[in-house]
């Protein structure tokens, strides 16, 4: 289960790697098919990462970009993950990008689940697949005691799925495991001690459904983690 460990000496440097990293395999892809697939995590972390990539020079136009998980709250709150993508993703040379957004407003996630799928199923499969991690193992909004955890977790999952968790203050749209899985190239960013310490328990012996992020670690994907204090 060891993957890859890139431990840069600071933020910047982990940022400015990462999105070296995935502006190369971006290229690749673009080169190879013609048009590239991304999916980002929200959060607090990956900020500065989205500030770097932006500037890349890629054919953008041909370049899908989508989440890897919503919370399910409109882009006039600070919460939402969309919102984050708009302001510091898809700005500059990735102003160009296509966005797969995974929010529509609704009340519930299952109310537009099904108009919001069919875009999510025609860009899939991934290129490059950028999750984030928080402090309980969960990825994307793959969290412990979620609602829908073992269906998330199941190879026949479909490529999206609602979400609510007690460690999640809203409801989620997630993409699931295969649909991670699937990806071509997979990175973790971390970054804080607390986080490395959480990846390091997430490695020893314990129950996929207390350490979601493990579902990205076995031997059969292709995952690397990139990470600073
Ligand atoms: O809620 C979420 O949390 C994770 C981790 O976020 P962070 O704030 O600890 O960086 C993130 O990867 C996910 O996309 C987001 O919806």
């Amino acid at each position: 289960m060891t993957k890859p460990f890139h431990t840069f000496e600071n933020r910047a440097a982990l940022m400015q790697g990462l999105a070296d990293r995935v502006a190369s395999e971006l290229a690749d892809a673009l080169a190879t098919n013609g048009r590239a697939v991304l999916a980002v995590p929200g959060g607090s972390t990956p900020a500065p990462f989205f500030d770097a990539l932006n500037r890349a020079d890629l054919d953008w136009a041909n370049v899908t970009v989508m989440l890897t998980d919503e919370r399910f709250v409109p882009e006039t709150s600070d919460r939402s993950n969309t919102t984050l993508i708009k302001q510091r993703l898809l700005q500059n040379n990735a102003l160009a990008a296509r966005f797969v957004p995974f929010y529509q407003p609704a009340d519930r996630p299952e109310d537009v689940l099904g108009d919001i799928i069919g875009d999510v199923a025609a860009a899939m499969p991934l290129d490059v697949c950028v999750l984030g991690m928080g402090a309980d193992m969960h990825t994307a909004s793959i969290f412990p005691e979620a609602d829908l955890l073992d269906e998330a977790l199941d190879d026949n999952a479909p490529i999206l799925l609602p979400m609510r968790a007690p460690g999640a203050p809203e409801p989620r749209i997630t993409l699931t495991a295969p649909a991670l899985k699937s990806a071509k190239n997979i990175h973790v960013l971390i970054a804080g001690a607390e986080k490395k310490a959480a990846y390091s328990d997430a490695l020893r012996e314990q129950p996929l459904a207390l350490s979601p992020i493990r579902v990205i670690l076995s031997d059969d994907v292709n995952t690397d983690i990139f990470y600073a204090d």
